[in-house]
């Protein structure tokens, strides 16, 4: 077969080419290169170290990598969102299988950090304070779009840019997954007016599979969802154990004992309810 004229079959690597690349894939004076295109020196000249301990910028790149995959599961999660309420079933459950596979490499990541001693981590640790974790917007973002609105964190959230509190706020007044979970029960002829109505719906779609499969499968991935963000906490909280023991937290809290008072948090209670009445 005929390589595509756009293949690359030589033995000469792009940069090696002596004529310019062909402008057949884009416009002239608008090219982009690999570190153009990702921003490549904004991104990577954003590790500013506090302190000149060796695992600082380890510590500082596992944070930001969580955030930029924070970023892309909101962006997932809102349009799973519309696709419920637009009774567009299998993106919304597409989108939800990436959500969950995001989710996992965020909890394997925990152990790279981990490869950090304690005692490595209080050669700088004391530079963070008051600064924690708790402060991440995008998480608590992630939190309320998910079904777990909290205003209280709000109050509690020290030094909230205008523009974050804006974000946080516009959480709390918009539909959460569950809400759009509900309205595709009553897009599908379920009652779902109050908690008993939707758990016996969802009692009927789990026994009628062949009538109710598509919104079976959505609760499913909804629950996956829900079951790894608790999967995240518990593996938090275990490496938070092994850094810090019973010391309190930079942000202020009681630490790891905070930390465990949230692993019973769940976004769909109903959800899991119903496998005691299966
Ligand atoms: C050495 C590693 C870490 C330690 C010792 C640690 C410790 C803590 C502690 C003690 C808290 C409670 C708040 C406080 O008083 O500070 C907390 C909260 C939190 N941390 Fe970490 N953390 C670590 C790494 C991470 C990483 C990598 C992330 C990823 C973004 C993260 C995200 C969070 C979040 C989102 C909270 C708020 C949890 C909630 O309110 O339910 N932490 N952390
Ligand atoms: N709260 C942690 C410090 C910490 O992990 C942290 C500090 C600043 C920014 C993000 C952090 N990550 C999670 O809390 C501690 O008490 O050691």
């Amino acid at each position: 077969m005929a390589p595509h004229p756009d293949s690359y079959a030589g033995g000469v690597t792009p940069d090696q080419e002596i004529s310019p690349p062909s402008a057949q894939f884009g416009e002239d004076g608008a090219r982009l290169s690999y570190g153009t295109y990702l921003r490549l020196g904004q991104l990577l000249d954003q590790q500013r170290l506090e302190t000149d301990a060796h695992d600082e910028l380890l510590f500082i790149t596992i944070h930001q990598v969580y955030e930029l995959w924070f970023k892309q599961l909101l962006h997932e999660l809102e349009s799973a969102r519309q696709a419920m309420f637009d009774d567009r079933l299998w993106w919304a459950r597409h989108l939800l299988h990436r959500v969950h596979e995001i989710e996992r490499i965020l909890i394997e990541q925990v152990g790279v950090l981990e490869t950090m001693t304690p005692q490595d981590f209080l050669q700088f640790r004391a530079k963070l304070a008051p600064a924690s974790g708790f402060q991440s917007v995008q998480f608590r973002e992630l939190e309320f779009i998910s079904g777990a609105k909290d205003e209280a964190f709000l109050r509690r959230f020290r030094a909230l840019t205008e523009d974050e509190a804006a974000r946080l706020h516009r959480r709390l007044d918009e539909p959460t997954l569950w809400d759009a979970f509900v309205a595709v029960l009553r897009t599908h002829d379920l009652a779902a007016g109050t908690d008993a109505e939707i758990s016996a719906s969802l009692r009927i779609a789990a026994h009628d599979r062949g009538g109710y499969g598509d919104v079976w499968e959505l609760a499913e991935a909804l629950m996956t969802h829900d079951e790894l963000s608790a999967g995240w906490r518990a593996r938090h909280v275990t490496m938070v154990e092994r850094m810090i023991g019973t010391k309190t937290g930079t942000g202020g809290s009681s630490g790891a004992s905070y930390l465990r008072s949230r692993l019973d948090l769940r976004y769909y209670p109903l959800l899991w309810e119903l496998r005691s009445w299966l």
